[in-house]
């Protein structure tokens, strides 16, 4: 990826489905941190007149409609098909990643920024920030919070894990580890610790696996 040669120090965010991730993203915002979603970018190019839209329908004949692709249909194809994703991913992954290096030069200034990037280990996204830090809860509390989503089963749930690295490895591989299964506010204040941290300089090179 094209990167300015002084740039801000890129943190990783990432987390299994329902450990609190997009909570912990608004935490950094607040913070005062330029966050980039890769899911929210993704349902923007995706959207209606989103700029994948077109190659989208051409790779996948009648997947999209008025409101753009339609999502839990490509889904079911895909996550059926691994060479069908493979496809899809070849077509998506490429503007997304055009659109963080616009993210980068537009927060250019900035002396950190957060990817937040749901399958940033599973996608050997890594070369992508210079830190990375994991979002994780308890499985009890996890299972707990994704149940209570409208139309979500154990079966849904326990495919997705499927696809996801365990969370004891990706917190094993991370540099930070924000725990999300106590309050709301515990869990800021480690954000607020980690921004500071990081902002300061003092993060060192090394990856070592600590709590924020
Ligand atoms: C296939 C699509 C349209 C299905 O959308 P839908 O809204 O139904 O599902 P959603 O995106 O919420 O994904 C559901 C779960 O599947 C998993 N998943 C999503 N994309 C992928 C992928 N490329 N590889 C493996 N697992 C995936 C995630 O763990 C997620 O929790 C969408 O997932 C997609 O476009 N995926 C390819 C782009 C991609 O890799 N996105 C990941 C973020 S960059
Ligand atoms: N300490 C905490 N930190 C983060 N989230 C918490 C905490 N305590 C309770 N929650 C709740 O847990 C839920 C986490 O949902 P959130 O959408 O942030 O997860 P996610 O990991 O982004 O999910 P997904 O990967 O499925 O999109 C929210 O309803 C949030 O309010």
């Amino acid at each position: 990826m094209n990167r300015p040669l002084i740039r801000p120090l890129i943190l990783g965010l990432t987390g299994s489905i329902g450990m609190g991730k997009s909570t912990v993203a608004a935490m950094f915002a607040e913070a005062g941190v330029p966050v980039f979603d890769a899911d929210a970018e993704v349902h923007r190019l995706q959207g209606p007149g989103g700029a994948l839209v077109p190659a989208i329908e051409a790779g996948f004949p009648g997947s999209t409609g008025p409101q753009g692709v339609k999502r839990a249909e490509l889904g079911a194809t895909v996550f059926a098909d691994p060479a069908a994703l493979a496809r899809l991913e070849a077509i998506v992954h490429p503007a997304v990643q055009a659109a963080r290096a616009d993210f980068l030069v537009a927060h250019a200034d900035a002396p950190l920024v957060v990817f937040d990037i749901p399958l940033l280990f599973e996608k050997d996204l890594l070369h992508e920030v210079d830190k990375v830090a994991v979002v994780s809860a308890p499985a009890d509390v996890q299972a707990a919070r994704v149940l209570a989503r409208p139309g979500m089963t154990a079966e849904k749930l326990a495919a997705i894990r499927a696809r996801q690295m365990p969370d004891a490895e990706k917190r094993a591989r991370a540099h930070f580890v924000i725990a999300t299964g106590t309050s709301l506010e515990e869990t800021r204040r480690q954000v607020a610790r980690l921004v500071e941290k990081l902002r300061a300089g003092l993060a060192s090179g090394h990856a070592e696996t600590e709590q924020a």
